[in-house]
């Protein structure tokens, strides 16, 4: 009787962390020229996935998690979070950038930045700075959270966007590119941060990176996406044991198998081209040699 009310309960949390992208296709609509950035995309994250996205430059994977994020209307086709549409920033969501440096505001303080969205939710005082402190340990910032973000390191101030993104105890946490603008060495630490918090936290992740290393040390599926007008050309499940280091793990043969297999498809997806069926669906095809 016990049980099956907490795996009920279990499930419904996983369901409404549960994100579906349906055929979205998007289409920029400039003065007298069209961009078809987005050709059809469908693919699903379960509640509490972590799953990585590659493909070449332009492929339009900023595009698509601004759709996803609900900051960009698809031109068709559907992103819906657990039972709902996503038709505009969902409450349930929160996303990390790349430009660390223009995503905190320069005149509030480390944890006045981490405290504004909480402040949007409407949290009692109290659990909003319970949330700020655990966010701000959980990075290892406690020490500078009365500091102003220009005050801090570019990987520091990373660790602030990602703080306030998990103080807001998001379901879906959505990332684009964000260890780009830091050294090697910071970006395994934030990448090892991330996975841990992933872990800690289970949260539904979905992770856009150039870095084909990064997609399979990080993800428990890869998404490979074609050059644009853009379609997920592969979807690779990076079977390698869930606790992960970046000494071993990188040094794994199964991580060498995957991340040449991840750059074979990547190299194949920039001459891979789609073409709309009369039905309006989208087939590939490779080109040879
Ligand atoms: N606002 C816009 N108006 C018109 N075209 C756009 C706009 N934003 C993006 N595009 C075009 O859509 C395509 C996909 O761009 P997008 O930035 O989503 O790709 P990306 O995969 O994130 O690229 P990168 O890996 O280089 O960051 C590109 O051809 C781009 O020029």
């Amino acid at each position: 009787m016990t049980m099956t009310h907490v795996d009920s309960a279990l499930s419904t949390g996983a369901d409404r962390a549960r994100l579906d992208v349906r055929g979205v296709r998007k289409i920029y609509q400039g003065a007298g020229r069209s961009v078809e950035a987005v050709r059809d995309l469908t693919f699903s994250l379960g509640g509490g996935e972590l799953v990585c996205i590659v493909g070449p430059s332009g492929a339009g994977k900023t595009t698509l998690l601004k759709c996803v994020a609900g900051l960009l209307a698809p031109t068709s086709g559907e992103v819906r979070l657990g039972d709902e549409r996503v038709v505009e920033p969902p409450p349930g969501m929160a996303v990390v950038f790349q430009e660390y440096g223009r995503s905190l505001f320069p005149w509030m303080t480390v944890q006045g930045n981490i405290d504004l969205p909480l402040k949007q939710k409407k949290l009692s005082k109290g659990r909003r700075a319970e949330l700020v402190a655990q966010a701000l340990e959980a990075v290892g910032l406690t020490d500078v959270a009365d500091a102003h973000p220009w005050q801090l390191s570019g990987g520091m101030q990373q660790r602030v966007a990602i703080a306030r993104a998990v103080a807001y105890e998001p379901a879906v946490l959505l990332m684009d590119e964000p260890f780009a603008a830091v050294d090697a060495q910071t970006r395994a630490e934030l990448e090892d941060l991330t996975r841990s918090l992933w872990q800690r936290l289970g949260m539904t992740l979905l992770f856009v990176t150039h870095d084909i290393d990064e997609a399979v040390y990080l993800g428990q599926r890869v998404l490979v996406l074609s050059a644009s007008p853009t379609v997920v050309m592969e979807d690779i499940t990076v079977d390698l044991p869930a606790e992960r280091d970046q000494i071993t793990t990188r040094s794994a043969p199964r991580f060498g198998e995957l991340r040449a297999h991840v750059h074979e498809q990547v190299q194949r997806a920039k001459t891979y081209h789609t073409t709309t069926s009369s039905d309006g669906s989208a087939a590939g095809k490779a080109d040879r040699g």
